[in-house]
């Protein structure tokens, strides 16, 4: 179980971005989360994933601190060009964290003809997949999936997440980040809403 209790951020000190946030992700349980515009969904997706620390509160896998470095949860995020290495090639950037099977590769639509290519060298949407692809290692047990098919075309969007949901259905637990209110109805179990300084469920 992926928990952050009573959390707390902030960019500038003394000014807080939200407080006091509390929520749970069970294995095979895909959250929403969605928000307006800068209330701090992506910093707290970052923070569940442990690239950001709270100024106060905790974010605890299994009941333990989130252990820095250890991949148990991956962030994905819309923007993939800032996640890879412009210097690496596709391949590399993809076996840095596993080497993944045809079937995961096929699922995502990542095709191993771009893997001698620069992430320049492909489409926003394909390097999107790319990243997916490198964040679905065996270890990855939750993934903070922010605004992940945003760019993606609608069948594409539909093959990820039929995928996800089948993940999902292995014990792969998701926090889903996204103003599509449709695609949150569609594929989540528990949705929550974060509004200034706190959090709230939507439903379920
Ligand atoms: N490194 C940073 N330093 C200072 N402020 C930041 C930094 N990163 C983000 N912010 C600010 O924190 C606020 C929350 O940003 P965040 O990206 O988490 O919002 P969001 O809810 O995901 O927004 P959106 O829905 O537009 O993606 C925004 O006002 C943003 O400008």
């Amino acid at each position: 179980m992926l928990e952050l209790t009573g959390v707390d951020f902030g960019f500038a000190k003394g000014n807080l971005l939200f407080q006091g946030v509390s929520l749970t992700i069970r294995e095979g349980e895909i959250v929403g989360l969605s928000g307006k515009s800068g209330t701090g969904k992506s910093t707290l997706g970052r923070i569940a994933a442990g690239h950001l620390n709270p100024v106060a509160g905790q974010v605890l896998l299994d009941g333990k601190a989130l252990t820095p470095g250890y991949g148990a949860v991956q962030y994905v995020h819309q923007s993939s060009i800032f996640a890879v290495n412009p210097r690496w090639r596709l391949g590399q950037i993809i076996s840095e964290a596993w080497q993944p099977d045809d079937v995961t590769l096929d699922a995502i639509g990542v095709s191993r003809t771009w893997f001698d290519r620069y992430p320049h060298e492909i489409s926003g949407g394909e390097l999107q997949r790319v990243v997916l692809a490198r964040a679905l290692s065996p270890q990855t047990r939750f993934l903070v999936a922010d605004e992940l098919s945003a760019m993606l075309d609608p069948i594409t969007q539909v093959e990820i997440w039929s995928f996800l949901m089948k993940r999902r259905r292995l014990g792969l637990g998701i926090l889903a980040i996204s103003h599509d209110a449709a695609l949150l109805k569609r594929v989540t179990s528990r949705q929550i809403e974060l509004s200034m300084r706190r959090v709230q469920a939507v439903d379920g």
